[in-house]
């Protein structure tokens, strides 16, 4: 079913009769004026048919199929690169519900300088209208939303991240017209009558925004991923933290996997990273330690609700992985190149090797002897790009490979399952070179949350301005949360006291501490599987814990760290808790909660009172 009608819309059979998309949808058109428009039904023909339109208009090159099957690769305007988290904005009705941590700006005003933005802004170009679902489809309540785009590139992304096209459609007006987010996007580069496009339309002026009260998202100027993906960060986080709030459950930024142990007892975690600190390759985790197996289940985003029996269930609500290219090889996240490997992917600003594959930092140890770089310059590991500096890189720090979930070889069968898996552990993580040791289990639930409200990273290349600073990012959610910090604080510890006898035990996690000389104190990747064993030895009380005023670290020799290429002084120095950091670091802690205002649950205030307490004693 492919519908290609001229607006107004009147003419052509309608693939839908849910009169609300059919409003919306002719609204948006009346006002954007697009040249046609096209419903997405998802199917194979129209990936290639999209695809191609795009080759030809310079947006994709083909990649090489004999080494990847169906994919494509396009370089974005070299300003179009990552989230733009000072341009995204929490439209509240009342500004003290975005909270000291959003951009806030009146919803009606924001409509109103929106809408003269859309005025035209499609002109000359189709509007794709995207049915979606996030989640399983056979959800009790499945989570509809349709995004209209003027981006043939965002169409296809969206194929493969969500659950998309005429299914869900037909499932969006089987029983009644059912709810969806609408979700509007457009690049912001309409084109005059006979004005060639440009290979990647986007516009100088930005918008990301979010009205959480209306459940809508209005994305204006970029075509980059977290901006005009809306099913993503904007819907599944933003929008869903909302509804979770209202409705008693979670909606974070974590990856979902599953554990088995060598005694075939199987375990399921969820990890809160802040964007580039970890995710994907602890979701697709190969074990060093022999008999322990991950399974995959999500590497982004969780969902999670407390059953009847008491549990906390996730579920993954994506259907891809947009995942970090750089730091990405066979011999860090292999499961993510038999991923890619089998086809069917988009790469973008990563660099073209000569025989039409891609390649990025980290993938091999060395590079190819020449490539072409994401802004399309001759490349060689020597000089560099021509005319530019030998030590750029080739591959863009945020270039991302974005491919389909069931093509993961470890992905975990209870995947579709519409009422998700059971969470024994939940980890909180950060990007810290220093303070945060590589593991900390948390006393209890207020602690815990006490932990991850406190969580801090140094910025990455996933959100434009300054990388490698210190901030803030409670439970990874910073650019993510669609209310007030205080009340999502307040919210974690409810969540808490509702369901008090079977919660997940909660683990603070570092990866990223370094030794003087700069480099990593711990191998990380397929070593953290170690981590894991800990945490799951401790839930069993069979692993034995040091108690430190940030939690319990592990005693010397509970940690496996057999056949690993560490002194015992190495070990030591990535797990131990060290009084004078802590000290530097509550300073940045009441700071932190200082801003956060009034609002702040006491509970967390009394947990870092104990915090204090506990490093005065030490
Ligand atoms: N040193 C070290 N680097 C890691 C480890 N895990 C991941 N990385 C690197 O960190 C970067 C980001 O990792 P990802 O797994 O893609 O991070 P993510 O949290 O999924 O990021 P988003 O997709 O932006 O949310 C990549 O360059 C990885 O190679 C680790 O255990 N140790
Ligand atoms: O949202 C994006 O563009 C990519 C991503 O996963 C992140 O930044 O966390
Ligand atoms: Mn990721």
């Amino acid at each position: 079913m492919t519908t290609l009608v001229r607006p107004p819309l009147v003419t052509a059979p309608l693939p839908t009769t849910h009169s609300r998309l059919l409003a919306w949808v002719r609204e948006v058109a009346e006002l954007t004026r697009p040249a046609a428009i096209r419903w997405c039904d998802g199917s194979a023909a129209e990936w290639e048919e999209l695809t191609g339109e795009l080759v030809r208009a310079g947006t994709l090159i083909r990649l090489n199929p004999a080494v990847k099957p169906n994919s494509f690769y396009t370089r974005t305007d070299p300003t179009d690169v990552a989230r733009v988290e000072d341009r995204t904005f929490i439209c509240s009705r009342d500004e003290a519900d975005s909270g000291p941590t959003n951009n806030w700006v009146a919803p009606e005003e924001m409509k109103a300088t929106m809408t003269e933005l859309y005025r035209g802004s499609m002109r000359g170009r189709t509007m794709y209208v995207l049915p979606f679902c996030m989640g399983p489809l056979d959800a009790d309540q499945p989570m509809f939303g349709v995004e209209i785009t003027d981006s043939a590139y965002v169409a296809i992304s969206m194929g493969i991240m969500t659950r998309m096209g005429s299914d869900v459609l037909a499932a969006m007006s089987a029983g009644g017209d059912a709810p969806f987010v609408p979700c509007l996007h457009s690049v912001g580069h309409p084109l005059e009558p006979g004005e060639p496009d440009l290979p990647w339309p986007c516009n100088e002026t930005k918008y990301i925004s979010h009205f959480p009260e209306e459940r809508m998202i209005w994305s204006y100027g970029s075509g980059y991923g977290g901006n005009s993906l809306l099913g993503k960060k904007c819907y599944s986080l933003r929008i869903a933290s909302a509804i979770a709030r209202d409705e008693g459950w979670l909606a974070e930024h974590m990856l979902i996997l599953k554990l088995t142990s060598p005694a075939g007892k199987t375990y399921h975690l969820v990890a809160a990273f802040p964007s580039a600190c970890g995710k994907t390759n602890l979701a697709m985790l190969e074990p060093t330690i022999p008999g322990w197996q991950v399974e995959t289940l999500g590497d982004d985003i969780a969902w999670m609700r407390f059953g009847s029996d008491g549990r906390l269930y996730a579920v993954n609500p994506e259907y891809g992985f947009f995942g970090v290219a750089p730091g990405t090889g066979w011999h860090t996240n292999p499961n993510a190149m038999r991923t890619i490997e089998r086809g069917n992917s988009l790469f973008t600003n990563v660099a073209l090797t000569n025989d039409g594959d891609v390649w990025w930092e980290g993938q091999t140890p060395r590079p190819p002897s020449q490539l072409t770089d994401w802004m399309g310059r001759y490349w060689t590991p020597d000089q560099g790009p021509a005319g530019g500096t030998p030590r750029e890189p080739a591959a863009h720090p945020n270039s991302r490979f974005c491919t389909p979930i069931k093509q993961c070889p470890i992905l975990s069968e209870d995947f579709d399952s519409p009422t998700g898996v059971p969470i024994d552990a939940i980890l909180f993580g950060g990007r810290r070179a220093t303070t945060v040791p590589l593991v900390a289990e948390a006393r209890d639930w207020a602690h815990g949350v006490f932990l991850g409200a406190t969580l801090s990273s140094e910025t990455t290349a996933a959100a434009t301005g300054k990388v490698g600073v210190v901030r803030r990012d409670p439970m990874a959610m910073l650019p993510f949360l669609g209310y007030n910090v205080a009340d999502y604080f307040s919210h974690w510890l409810e969540l808490g006291k509702q369901h008090s006898g079977r919660l997940p035990q909660i683990f603070y996690v570092n990866w990223f501490r370094k030794k003087a000389d700069g480099t990593f104190l711990w191998p990380g990747f397929g070593e953290n599987g170690r981590v894991l064993k800990w945490a799951i030895e401790r839930m069993e009380g069979t692993a034995d814990a040091v108690d430190t005023p940030v939690g319990l670290v592990p005693a010397a020799g509970s940690l496996d760290v057999a056949g690993l290429h560490l002194t015992p002084a190495e070990v030591e120095a990535a797990v131990a808790f060290d009084a004078d950091e802590w000290r530097t670091e509550v300073p940045l802690i009441e700071e932190w909660f200082d801003l956060i205002g009034e609002r702040i649950p006491t509970e967390l205030l009394t947990e870092l009172d104990l915090l204090k307490s506990r490093l005065d004693e030490d």
